[in-house]
């Protein structure tokens, strides 16, 4: 069978009182590329906070990456961050570093010391992402979509068996998008990395075809891409 990377049973997500979702249940294994659909309001953006530890979950059972959820205390919550990465539509770089230096931050903030081996895998990173020629410009100095890039190359510094995405192409021209799109399914594939994308995208959708949930009324179910195009969701 293959390895879980997260298990969701019986959970209700809430914002304040507010229950936002109720009885939620998926799984989704090692490798799995899923995307995250529905109307605006309806959740996807507090489910996703709920996997990586940002809202507290008040009932249900969920496990990612190994952790328990349920569980989670503040002092539990860097170690699961560090199992997985996360990618968010304004691409949240440090405005006044560069490049080299946003990424060594993450992992001098995620216990790495040793400056040899922080270099390895700064490279190793921007290698993938294809940005090995720009580790010392500003974010300013770069495109929406080298911003992205270096979003995603933060997300994998730590070798992640996840990756959590809410609308990354959500400033990104359609091109830009695509290309966005051909570098997730690529990682996805080569590193056995899950990634589960929150979007409103449906033409990212009808060019990477790939499993999808869908948030509606408080419940979440399985979706396919054409009843994504035909609600435009
Ligand atoms: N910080 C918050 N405090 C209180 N309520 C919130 C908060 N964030 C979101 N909500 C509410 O929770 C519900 C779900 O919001 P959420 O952001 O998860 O939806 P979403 O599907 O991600 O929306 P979008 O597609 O617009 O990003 C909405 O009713 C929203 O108003």
């Amino acid at each position: 069978m293959a390895e879980q990377v997260i298990s969701v049973k019986n959970t209700n997500i809430y914002q304040g009182a507010n229950l936002v979702l109720q009885n939620v249940n998926f799984t989704i294994e090692a490798g799995e590329f899923v995307y995250l659909v529905g109307k605006t309001g309806t959740g996807k953006s507090s489910l996703l906070k709920t996997l990586y530890g940002e809202l507290p979950l008040k009932e249900g059972d969920v496990q990612v990456a190994g952790f328990d959820i349920s569980t989670l205390d503040w002092k539990t919550v860097p170690f699961l961050r560090r199992k997985l990465g996360v990618i968010f539509q304004d691409f949240n770089l440090l405005t006044d570093r560069n490049v080299y230096e946003n990424l060594k931050f993450v992992l001098r903030a995620t216990g790495w010391k040793d400056k040899g081996l922080m270099d390895d895998k700064i490279n190793d990173v921007l290698e993938k992402v294809g940005l090995k020629s720009k580790s010392f410009k500003m974010p300013f100095e770069m495109s929406g979509g080298e911003q992205q890039r270096v979003d995603i190359a933060r997300a994998l510094l730590n070798s992640p068996k996840l990756i959590l995405a809410d609308e990354p192409t959500g400033n990104l021209d359609p091109g830009t998008s695509n290309e966005i799109m051909q570098l997730l399914t690529s990682i996805s594939k080569d590193s056995q990395t899950a990634i589960v994308m929150a979007t409103h995208d449906f033409m990212v959708i009808e060019n990477f075809p790939s499993r999808i949930l869908k948030t509606e009324k408080g419940a979440i179910m399985d979706s396919n891409v054409a009843e994504v195009v035909a609600e435009k969701l």
